[in-house]
């Protein structure tokens, strides 16, 4: 769990981070939207004190983070950014290996940790260990660095616009990825970003920032249906509100008695993708099956259509 307690940061006369206070719950992915400007990047460094606040204290499981040795703050906490930062005269191996090494992990259990990375996230070790980060294309030098970030087992992951320059192919295909990731090892995500679709994709949670304040904290489906200022409400987008609200829920949760002809779908799917699949096929209703393929029931256009509406 990771405590932000009343936190300040000021750089001259201007308050970048104006007493923020927010609780971050373990295994969640918390997103930080807001203007350029607002403070975001600041707020997400105090977290592992690459910024040092000007008042209000951070804990990480209850610990004050001041207290904690720079060397265990990088073994908990890691941290990816945009452009990846990776070391250019380093192999890819060598990239990953860099918080490992500098702990002084043994080699053999440097090296199972780097294949596990490279298999995770989809990079075949043979193949690519041995390359330098110039050999790579940008989606895979990205994935290269968020799999440093994550090669001491942190239990907290910091990111700040990490898939910013990929395109939006491979950038949601990364977003999928991050998401697999963070299941399988239950990590906790504080991740910044401009883009809003992102933010409901990914988040748990999104805070909103404005010029250093948090305006809201809650889940995505609290911003879209009770934004608590118009700003919030501008910025998660009236016109695409319909669809926010179809792509937080799952197809399961809109599933009624009965069946439909054609294609089913998975009761995990967004909602926003069984209406997708509606369209797409001119059907008004698709069969919907759990995991294990059984036939749960049906979801019909008129039901998404209503769900989509506003709730005002
Ligand atoms: N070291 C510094 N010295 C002085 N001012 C700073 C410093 N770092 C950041 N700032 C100022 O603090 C404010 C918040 O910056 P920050 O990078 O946290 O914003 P942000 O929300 O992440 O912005 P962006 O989305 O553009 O990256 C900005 O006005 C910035 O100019």
């Amino acid at each position: 769990m990771i405590e932000i307690d009343a936190i300040i940061k000021r750089y001259d006369d201007s308050t970048v981070v104006d007493n923020v206070s927010m609780v971050v719950e373990p295994r969640t992915v918390t997103v930080i939207v807001g203007t350029s400007g607002s403070g975001k990047t600041t707020l997400l460094r105090m977290i592992n004190r690459l910024v040092e606040p000007t008042s209000g204290m951070i804990r990480l499981d209850g610990e004050d983070n001041r207290s904690i040795p720079g060397h265990e703050l990088r073994r908990r906490i890691g941290y990816a950014i945009q452009g990846h930062g990776l070391f250019p005269h380093r192999t890819v191996a060598q990239n990953i290996a860099t918080v490992p090494a500098l702990l002084g992990w043994e080699k053999s259990r440097i090296d199972a940790k780097v294949e596990e990375l490279l298999t995770l996230f989809q990079l075949e070790p043979k193949m690519f260990a041995s390359r330098y980060p110039h050999e790579l294309s940008g989606g895979q030098q990205q994935r290269v660095g968020v799999a440093r970030a994550l090669a001491a087992e942190p239990k907290v992951l910091l990111m700040d616009e990490p898939f910013g320059a990929l395109d939006p192919i491979i950038r949601a295909k990364a977003q999928d990825d991050l998401l697999a990731i963070q299941r399988h090892f239950g990590t906790t995500i504080v991740l910044v970003t401009h883009d809003m679709d992102e933010a409901f994709h990914l988040a748990n949670k999104i805070a909103v920032m404005d010029k250093g304040r948090v305006l809201q904290y809650g889940q995505p489906a609290e911003l879209v249906r009770a934004p608590a200022t118009p700003f919030v409400e501008t910025l998660i987008g009236d016109a695409e509100r319909p669809f926010r609200l179809l792509s937080i829920a799952r197809a399961g949760a809109a599933v009624e008695p009965g069946e439909a002809e054609g294609a089913p779908i998975s009761e995990d799917r967004t909602q926003r993708e069984a209406l997708a699949e509606l369209l797409w096929t001119g059907r008004d209703a698709v069969s919907v099956i759990s995991a294990s393929g059984a036939r749960i029931g049906r979801v019909t256009l008129d039901t998404l259509l209503k769900r989509a509406a506003r709730p005002r």
